[in-house]
């Protein structure tokens, strides 16, 4: 049996409010969780999406400022088609005209594709019925949804009705229904009832209303019958609402001939939870609203469970890959903006500004990259819980800099924007100075501000070039002997090392009497595809891949860190050292 419990407050507030209404003692715990110790639900998963119904042209219009136009509504219909859906709420046809005449021009112009079912909402009142079927005629089939309140709250106050009267209320509702299907049998009707505020509903009243129902519509002898159970107000825990949707399903008779559906509100910001849960508890069926337009706190949003699904690896049966086109028409029609932060689809929600975080992603997806046949592909990147590209976003979004941010971040827009691949030491370098502007600017930096930065910190070398120069390799033994301006003068070097770059060093120690040494040095490729710095004039060919080289020097004690880039790599290094000896002199 369920249990209904009542608490009286007892308690003292603990800190005196500002306001002397806000007085928690003016609320009770939730009263009408069933007893269901025995509960099935927590050790299920969700292995396959359950039927979508988009309740947007419906319940989402309902709660706008400015109910959709006939031509709104019927751009977000196609869009509901196009994503997959094949049950939509159109509307409530005997609530207004413009509800009325889009069902009509739905089904007069032939808008409903074969796969897909309308579906409209009436109250349990004859002529509100009436008219409803007068907007469904000529359809090839359709799910009529009637309801009426089975609260204790509405019961009692709404209405002024005991139980059996309400029950009443269903059942005539029920038998309405089945009378003006009767006299249009070319449809095939699919009928639904909603208990609505069920889940403020004692459990087994709820039963019981949903029992006579179906005494009327017969589901076991073949009638199509959905039960949808309303979270009309969100006023539990998603764990409370599961155990209703499970004690619901065990007793309610005939359950394997009826669909059980879902309809929660996000009153408390748990309606995507609860209809998880509620799955879990044995639904089959889910209502709910693109970006989760609805009353109040809005509808369940499908996006998100449905996206939930398939960072699970469980096909959602929607074509949510569309995203931003998805966003720019809902919000468009509901004349809504969408949060920044709101889960899928938020202009921020694949950004990381911080750090730490950003690190994590650029060594993920470095990982990923290197390992592509280990990982089998299969995305599991720290911090992002799906690849941003499959929903149509790029990774530029992905990292963005601000003072929050450090150094894989920074490396990880100077590689995929700019084509360099700075080593470890070169990132804990450039970070700081990109912090330090950060911090004077005192908000984000753009790529391009990032970019500056880097140039004129690593690779601007005015007053020191090499001029002539010629490297002989003597069996081993690299010589360098060459003419270079350095600080405006033109000096001739010669010099010896192992290699070019340590000749070259050499040569400016011996001319100059510093103390140089080479700390760190490191090159690589730039990708074709970045366009970056000046063409080498005496190779024209673009296909060449330009060479990065980063160099770390100490200058008497001082360390100075440049980049050279050119499509020779020796020339790289060169550049590079000669960019950090100008910052040294
Ligand atoms: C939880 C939900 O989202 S439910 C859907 C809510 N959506 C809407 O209401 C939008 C569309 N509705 C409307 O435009 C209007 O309500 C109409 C046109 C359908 C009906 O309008 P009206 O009859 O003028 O007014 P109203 O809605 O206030 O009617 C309330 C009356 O219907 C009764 N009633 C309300 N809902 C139901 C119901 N589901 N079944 C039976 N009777 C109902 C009320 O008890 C009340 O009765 P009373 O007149 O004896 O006091
Ligand atoms: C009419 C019903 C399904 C409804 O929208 C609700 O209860 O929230
Ligand atoms: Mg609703």
């Amino acid at each position: 049996m369920s249990q209904v419990t009542s608490h009286s407050p007892v308690v003292e507030p603990k800190v005196k409010p500002k306001f002397e209404a806000f007085d928690f003692r003016k609320y009770q715990p939730f009263a009408f969780a069933p007893n269901l110790p025995d509960r099935t639900w927590p050790n299920k998963t969700i292995e396959k999406a359950p039927t979508w119904a988009s309740v947007d042209l419906r319940d989402g219009n309902q709660a706008l400022i400015d109910p959709m136009t006939i031509e709104q509504k019927m751009q977000f219909f196609k869009l509901l088609v196009e994503v997959g859906f094949k049950e939509i709420e159109i509307g409530f046809p005997s609530a207004a005209q413009v509800e009325f005449d889009f069902a009509r021009k739905l089904i007069e112009e032939n808008h409903i594709p074969d796969d897909v079912t309308i579906q409209v909402l009436v109250q349990a009142r004859e002529h509100l019925i009436e008219r409803t079927f007068e907007a469904l005629q000529g359809v090839r089939r359709a799910v009529v949804h009637v309801y009426n309140s089975t609260s204790k709250v509405q019961r009692d106050k709404v209405y002024a009705k005991d139980l059996e009267e309400i029950k009443e209320i269903a059942i005539k509702g029920a038998k309405m229904l089945q009378d003006h299907a009767a006299k249009h049998p070319d449809t095939e009707w699919v009928f639904q009832y909603s208990p609505e505020s069920f889940s403020q509903t004692e459990p087994d009243y709820a039963v019981q209303v949903v029992n006579a129902v179906n005494e009327v519509w017969k589901p076991e002898e073949g009638q199509q019958v959905i039960i949808n159970l309303p979270a009309t107000v969100e006023s539990s825990m998603p764990n409370v609402y599961a155990d209703q949707v499970e004690y619901f399903c065990r007793h309610v008779k005939n359950r394997e001939h009826i669909i059980v559906s879902l309809h929660t509100h996000n009153d408390r910001g748990s309606a995507v939870a609860a209809a998880e849960l509620g799955v879990l508890a044995g639904a089959d069926r889910i209502e709910g609203t693109l970006l989760g337009n609805g009353e109040r706190t809005g509808n369940m949003d499908i996006m998100i469970m449905a996206m939930n699904l398939y960072s699970q690896g469980v096909d959602p049966e929607l074509d949510l890959s569309d995203m931003s086109r998805i966003v720019q028409i809902v919000s468009e029609c509901n004349n809504l903006p969408v949060h920044p932060r709101h889960p899928y689809v938020g202009e921020l929600v694949f950004t990381a500004f911080s750090g730490s975080h950003q690190d994590a992603i650029k060594k993920s997806l470095d990982y990923n990259e290197k390992n592509s046949e280990a990982t089998q592909n299969i995305w599991d990147v720290a911090y992002l819980p799906i690849d941003p590209a499959h929903i149509g976003r790029s990774y530029q979004d992905v990292v963005r800099i601000n003072s929050q941010s450090g150094k894989g971040g920074v490396a990880y827009i100077l590689q995929r924007n700019y084509g360099f691949n700075l080593p470890r030491w070169m990132q804990i370098d450039f970070s700081r100075v990109v912090q330090q502007k950060a911090e004077d600017v005192a908000r984000e930096l753009k790529n391009e501000e990032i970019l500056e930065a880097f140039e004129s910190t690593y690779l601007q070398n005015s007053g020191y070039e090499l001029l002539d120069h010629n490297i002989n390799n003597k069996g081993g033994e690299v010589e360098f002997n060459g003419q270079m301006t350095l600080n405006g003068e033109t000096i001739d070097i010669s010099g010896h090392g192992n290699g070019p770059l340590s000749s070259f060093i050499d040569g400016v120690a011996r001319h100059t009497g510093k103390q140089l040494h080479i700390i760190n040095y490191s090159e690589h490729a730039i990708s074709p595809e970045f366009t970056y710095g000046e063409e080498d004039e005496a190779q024209s060919d673009k296909t060449n891949a330009k060479a990065a080289a980063y160099i770390q020097l100490n200058v008497d004690g001082e360390i100075y860190s440049g980049i050279g880039t050119h499509t020779s790599t020796v020339s790289a290094m060169l550049k590079g050292a000669l960019s950090a000896l100008s910052q040294a002199f």
